[in-house]
């Protein structure tokens, strides 16, 4: 686990954070450009020392406390990438992503560690840059490698501070999942920073806001994002909410799948290029359910589930109400006019259906639970391309603002 309260005054900026982050998954650290993330990322990593407080790790103190201890970046083991990467100039490639793996005393931990780097090197698609030196890549190539090197020194924490900004699509979405998986396979806390919602949901067991140099809230992000009190820092236009579902069955013929929800309810969509019984997890926008009070007749929607309102938050001066729904024991956001609101009487407690268009939902809308780096299974059709697991690079859904700076930042 995790555990700081860090409290740091920089220029009139006064950083004051407090957060436990439990020994494993992904806690990410969300808010506007200038609220105080890479700050807090870089008291953990040492780079700047804390005026009060304390940073624990796994029990140990790392800075402040008591005897405000100060241990320096180079002994705090944790792996860093900064929207900077810094390699080390002098040393190739190769050289940079060995520097920190661990010594390798026996010849079965030789051949371990040759193994690691291998799958690394094929991971990151860096095989041809090996044997060049940092100032020959380019920038996304600099990154891959910064990533590496981090993965590669078995940190006991991971800081990722932007870390694929200006990967392409296709490799950014194999690195969110490696990182998802690493996540799950591994026992170390992670923090990762990013303004795209997109690679949060990918990727956040946990979201912590960060406003103004403080933790504003924290939780499990589905929880996060369902909570109606938080939509102004977790963004209003896109608001949905994150489902845990379970691939049931494909119907091949006409290209769809059906997710299990729990409870006995299902919804279909396109076809996902995923194995039966594979755990996902599912995003679902505010705006693309609808509520109507019982099942339609003749309707192209193909999803119909029963729903209890759970909240409802109207405000003068919006066109539209906030709803929370209960669905198969999950919370779900969803986003209707306030005059509909009144005209169908809606209130808390009331069953309604929820209806949802199969055509909203979408390959990158459902992400891989699972620890297996299986193939995605095959699938015909036009549909295939619903095997990617999260964000395309062709857009941000964040409501916040997209941050400029790129703080002077040191990888180890
Ligand atoms: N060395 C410094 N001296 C004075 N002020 C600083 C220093 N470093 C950061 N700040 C200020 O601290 C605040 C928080 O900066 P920080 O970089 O942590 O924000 P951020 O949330 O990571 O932003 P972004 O998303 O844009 O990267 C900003 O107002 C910034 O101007």
């Amino acid at each position: 686990m995790l555990d700081f309260h860090l409290n740091r005054l920089q220029g009139t900026f006064q950083l004051d954070a407090t957060l436990k982050v439990p020994a494993r998954g992904v806690t990410a650290l969300f808010g506007r450009s200038g609220s105080g993330k890479t700050s807090i990322l870089r008291l953990i990593a040492g780079l700047e020392r804390l005026d009060h407080g304390h940073l624990r790790l796994a029990g140990e103190c790392l800075a402040g406390g008591e005897d405000n201890v100060f241990v320096p970046a180079h002994r705090r083991q944790l792996g860093v990438v900064f929207q900077e990467p810094r390699l080390f100039p002098h040393y190739t490639v190769r050289g940079n992503l060995c520097y920190g793996m661990p010594r390798a005393l026996t010849p079965g931990k030789r051949q371990e560690n040759r193994n690691r780097l291998h799958e690394m090197v094929a991971l990151l698609g860096i095989e041809d840059l090996l044997a060049r030196m940092p100032g020959q890549l380019s920038g996304g190539e600099a990154r891959r490698v910064a990533i590496g090197r981090a993965l590669l020194s078995r940190p006991r924490m991971l800081l990722l501070d932007e870390p694929l900004t200006g990967l392409d699509g296709a490799r950014k979405q194999e690195l969110l999942q490696y990182i998802s998986r690493l996540a799950r396979e591994i026992e170390i806390p992670i923090l990762f920073v990013s303004h795209d919602t997109r690679e949060l949901f990918a990727v956040a067991d946990r979201l912590a806001l960060v406003d103004n140099g403080r933790i504003t809230a924290s939780g499990e992000i589905g929880d996060m994002l369902s909570r109606l009190d938080l939509a102004p820092q977790t963004g209003r236009y896109e608001a949905g909410s994150l489902l845990s579902a379970e691939v049931l069955s494909h119907d091949d013929d006409w290209q769809l799948t059906r997710l299990g929800l729990g409870a006995g309810l299902s919804l279909q969509l396109a076809r996902l290029a995923m194995p039966v019984g594979r755990r996902v997890r599912l995003r679902l926008r505010a705006r693309d359910i609808s509520i109507a009070l019982k099942t339609p007749e003749h309707t192209s929607l193909r999803n119909v589930l029963p729903a209890v309102i759970h909240e409802i938050e109207t405000e003068r001066g919006h066109a539209s109400a906030e709803l929370v729904l209960g669905i198969a024991g999950q919370r779900v956001r969803a986003r209707v006019d306030r005059l509909v609101c009144q005209e169908l009487g809606l209130k808390v407690g009331l069953g309604v259906k929820a209806l949802i268009s199969s055509v909203a939902l979408s390959g990158p809308d459902v992400i891989s639970l699972d620890a297996s780096a299986d193939a995605p299974e095959p699938s015909s059709g036009s549909a295939a391309q619903a095997v990617s697991n999260t964000a395309s690079d062709s857009s941000t859904d964040s409501s916040l603002t997209a941050k400029p700076s790129a703080p002077d930042t040191k990888n180890r």
